[in-house]
């Protein structure tokens, strides 16, 4: 007969690991098994695109999919008009971890799901719905008490809807936040950026533009000059910072001086300390344009600027582990991996909550934010990646779940982290 030699530290260790590779194929078979319903779900969102604060179908999609799953409480109109909360819980008592899973569902103007934000409402239910099941199986083995709460979060693209729920209070109590992000490439991170939408109006005074020109004072001109500055503005910036505007109206006809106009510009640096810096440089800009046309200008910000991300590195390695025991493959590329992606209102949420923010491939070249990648999002290709990256993140809650270290170790980075921020920022 063969007589265990361990000591009961190693037992333990070893039932825990025997528990996590039990849970964590549980996932993966869970996800599985409800992928034609997690499919259902994304095309319906991709099919009907609904810009900020507009999604009022894809919102009511995820909370009848919540709604009709068993076991999960479902807070519709949670906080905002489009935002919503479903809570599942273990059933005892004592310390309670509490998981956070992010849905984004808003589209892009006149593009649709071109940064397939379907996509990332179909990975946060997937991975809620496949840690649920997991631990629905291991009731009374488990070390601590779980509540997960996915997160219906709208707005990013536009407006920052997560800055609005922080604001709402809406991540009071999570100890821990996921969420992925379509991409070309599997990536745990990408350099996520600050930035603040800004709009800038000049006021003129109409007049015939062949008959009294002299009478006029043209706001295009300003406009013209205002993003002529912004380009000359350029060479002066730090490489790493970057602005783009468009014209939002430039007058009406060629023989009517236009009275008004009206751009549109992000402003962007890799901190959020940086950020009052360039706005800064911008404003003088704006004015200046202003000022050489005779134009009023009106310079009006968006309500919320979006943070950079805080990095967890624990977080990063245990996904990346997951993901590639998946068979996931992060971009080593240095170019992809140091180049400035866009900006996320998560970052603003890592600066409450410890959390990550991956990337995931979806069978495609195509490139966010273009028509190609509308269609990627919408491809059946997509699927078997996208519930990959759902399984790879419940795995990934799993580890914290069951290695209280694990945990420990993402709240003492997430501390850190807000202290290297506090004092880069006294530096600048
Ligand atoms: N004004 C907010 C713009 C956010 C936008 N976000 C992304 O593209 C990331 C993924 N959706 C951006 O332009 O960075």
């Amino acid at each position: 007969s063969s007589s265990n030699t361990n000591s009961p530290q190693e037992n333990k260790m070893s039932e825990s690991g025997e528990l996590l590779t039990e849970l964590k194929d549980r996932v993966s078979r869970s996800i599985d098994g409800a992928s034609a319903e997690l499919h259902e779900l994304s095309r319906d969102i991709w099919s009907c695109p609904e810009l900020a604060y507009q999604e009022s179908r894809a919102h009511d999609r995820l909370v009848a999919f919540f709604t009709h799953e068993q076991g999960w409480t479902v807070d519709a109109r949670f906080k905002l008009e489009t935002a919503f909360r479903a809570v599942w819980r273990t059933g005892g008592v004592g310390e309670c971890v509490n998981v956070g899973f992010l849905c984004e569902y808003d589209a892009l103007p006149g593009i649709g799901h071109a940064c397939g934000h379907n996509l990332i409402a179909e990975v946060g239910a997937a991975a809620g719905l496949g840690l649920k099941a997991a631990l629905e199986g291991a009731q009374g083995r488990l070390p601590v008490q779980v509540q997960i709460t996915v997160l219906g979060t709208p707005a990013e693209e536009d407006v920052g809807g997560k800055v609005d729920l922080l604001k709402e209070g809406a991540f009071q109590g999570m100890d821990v936040v996921f969420m992925a992000h379509p991409s070309k490439e599997d990536a745990t991170y990408l350099p996520c950026v600050a930035e603040h939408d800004v709009t800038i109006k000049y006021h003129g005074k109409a007049s015939h533009a062949s008959s009294y020109p002299w009478k006029g004072v043209n706001a295009l001109d300003a406009a013209v000059l205002c993003y002529t500055n912004m380009s000359v503005l350029r060479q002066q910036m730090r490489p790493d910072w970057r602005v783009h505007g468009v014209i939002k109206h430039g007058g009406l006809k060629p023989n009517i001086i236009p009275d008004y106009t009206e751009l549109e510009y992000y402003l962007r640096t890799p901190t959020r300390a940086e950020l009052p810096v360039l706005k800064e440089k911008a404003e003088r800009c704006f004015r200046s344009a202003a000022v050489a046309t005779g134009c009023e200008v009106e310079i009006q910000y968006a309500r919320n600027a979006f943070d950079n991300i805080l990095r967890i590195p624990e977080l990063e390695q245990l996904f990346e582990r997951n993901g590639k025991s998946l068979g996931m493959d992060f971009t080593t590329d240095e170019d992809v991996l140091t180049n400035e992606s866009g900006s996320t209102d998560f970052g603003n949420v890592t600066f409450v909550v410890p959390g990550i923010h991956s990337y995931f491939y979806i069978g495609s070249n195509a490139l966010n934010h273009t028509p190609e990648y509308t269609v990627a999002a919408g491809d059946d290709k997509a699927q078997f990646f996208t519930l990959r990256t759902a399984k790879a993140l419940a795995m990934t809650a799993l580890d914290l779940l069951l290695q209280p270290k694990a945990m420990q170790r993402v709240k003492q980075e997430f501390i850190e982290a807000k202290l290297k921020d506090e004092k880069t920022s006294s530096r600048i």
